[in-house]
């Protein structure tokens, strides 16, 4: 196959055009695993704003088959609500940044949230409302305060959360993300689920892809690396990332899938 810039691969660095034109030449080489916001969707103003364009779910779909399985989604929204995302379809998935999670086996590992965490989103939907337009997003287990819509809170919220974050002991951990500041359970990331994916069919022996766009996603990075894989961060070239590649937009993201299925 040669490579021009009609390609969506075709982005003059090598490494990321070998590994992208790999995927589509061997895909049942490679395992996938591709995060949402940012990643595969456009971010938005709000969580519930996401707009999916409406081939995302099959096209998905047709990669996962063409790699017998090996794509996965990693996200740190709550499980249930990115499975809607791809509905009819249902893919191995990992939600709340690594604490939930769906193998191939379909044995759905999900958090359930203590009454004490539940008090404590009570009490924090509570403080939030002295802040206009910042958005609590009730995940279960988790909980996001988001400042998308009101920027100038940014600096409150951070220390609103860590404060929180005191509160809900050990179990949980701050997630800083875009314009949100989250608390997860603090037992698990998007490594390990990189990892548990990694251990077992149709995964395993393969090399992993890892694919996101956030300060969540680089862990997932750093596993994919030192696996033998390769890892791709979606935005501006970053020093701080250990993503070893980049491609600018979801927009490019996507075209590049629908790329894979029509030539893989
Ligand atoms: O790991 P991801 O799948 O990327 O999830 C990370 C967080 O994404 C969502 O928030 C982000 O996207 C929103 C919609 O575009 C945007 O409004 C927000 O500013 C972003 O931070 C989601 O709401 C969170 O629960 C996820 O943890």
């Amino acid at each position: 196959m040669t490579t021009d810039d009609s390609k969506p691969f075709a982005r003059k660095t090598p490494a990321l055009d070998a590994a992208l034109r790999d995927l589509v030449e061997n895909p049942l080489a490679w395992a996938l695993f591709l995060d949402i916001d940012g990643t595969l969707l456009d971010l938005a103003p709000t969580p519930d704003a996401i707009h999916v364009p409406a081939e995302l779910p099959e096209n998905l779909h047709h990669l996962s088959t063409r790699m017998d399985g090996a794509l996965a989604i990693v996200t740190g929204r709550a499980l249930l609500y990115a499975d809607e995302i791809f509905q009819p379809f249902e893919f191995p998935i990992a939600g709340l940044h690594g604490g939930e999670m769906r193998g191939t086996d379909g044995h759905l590992l999900l958090v359930e949230a203590p009454t004490a965490f539940a008090i404590l989103k009570g009490n924090l939907l509570a403080e939030a409302q002295n802040m206009p337009d910042v958005l609590v997003e009730d995940k279960g287990a988790a909980v996001a305060l988001h400042y998308r819509l009101a920027p100038s809170f940014e600096q409150e919220v951070e220390a609103l959360m860590r404060r929180y974050a005191k509160k809900a002991g050990p179990d949980w951990t701050l997630q800083m993300g875009k314009k949100v500041c989250e608390l997860r359970p603090a037992g698990a990331s998007k490594a390990d689920a990189l990892e548990r994916f990694m251990a077992n069919p149709p995964f395993r022996g393969r090399r992993p892809l890892a694919i996101g766009d956030d300060l969540t996603d680089e862990t997932m990075f750093a596993t994919a690396n030192a696996m033998g894989g390769y890892s791709i961060r979606i935005g501006r070239r970053s020093a701080v990332s250990c993503a070893r590649g980049t491609i600018q937009s979801p927009q490019d993201l996507r075209d590049y899938l629908a790329f894979a299925i029509e030539n893989s």
